[in-house]
């Protein structure tokens, strides 16, 4: 394996991948984020493979053997599913609705190879159960003016701010964040891919 490709525009990604070591380039999908699958775990895989695919399209003349890495987060939340907010009005309502509950986060991943000159892909995707504290409106509010929910799933960064409502998690931390990079590295062993020949 010679090239690494992250198919996702998310700092927070790009920081839990560089954990791992190896060496890769960012390429940022540019498809839209659309499926009409109400389970939330088939959800994030669907959409991590269309981020993956949609990088590999534009990757396609590469001559290199190349893994792309597609990701995808989501907030679930007694049956629906929360993306980003909309606007500053939409994550307080999403907010509010989470604050003193428990609700579930989950992370698709593809990983897309080339065999044989053919993509295939191997997705995955974990579930990391969070509950916050009672939180008021005017916490919320403050919160909601430092910008930070605008681009998170759910409405919320359990690592920025946010983290002094957090009263506890189950599951994967960094799974949270966007990339559950425990699992990813164990299913690049599995799929005998050695990492480790490609750190930096
Ligand atoms: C719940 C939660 C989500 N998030 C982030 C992770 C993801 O980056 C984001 C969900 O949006 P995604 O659509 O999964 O990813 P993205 O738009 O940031 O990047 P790309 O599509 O290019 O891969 O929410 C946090 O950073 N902290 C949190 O606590």
């Amino acid at each position: 394996m010679e090239k690494i490709v992250l198919a996702s525009g998310s700092p927070r990604r790009k920081e839990l991948l560089a954990r791992t070591g190896v060496v890769f380039s960012v390429v940022v999908s540019n498809g839209e984020e659309n499926t009409n699958l109400t389970d939330p775990a088939e959800t994030v895989e669907k959409l991590s493979q269309d981020k993956a695919i949609s990088v590999a399209d534009r990757l396609e003349n590469e001559s290199e053997p190349c893994l792309i890495i597609g990701a995808d987060t989501v907030v679930a939340f007694e049956g629906k599913i929360l993306g980003k907010p909309s606007d500053e009005e939409d994550a307080l309502d999403t907010l509010l609705k989470l604050q003193g509950k428990s609700h579930q986060v989950y992370t698709g991943v593809t990983l897309l190879v080339k065999e044989q000159g053919i993509w295939k892909p191997y997705t995955f995707s974990e579930r990391t159960d969070v509950e916050f504290y009672p939180v008021s409106r005017e916490e919320l509010l403050e919160y909601i003016k430092t910008g930070e929910p605008m681009d998170k799933a759910g409405s919320y960064g359990i690592q920025g701010k946010f983290g002094i409502y957090v009263k506890g998690i189950c599951g994967d931390y960094n799974n949270v964040v966007g990339l559950p990079v425990g699992r990813l590295v164990y299913e690049l062993k599995k799929m005998k891919i050695n990492i480790r020949g490609m750190r930096k």
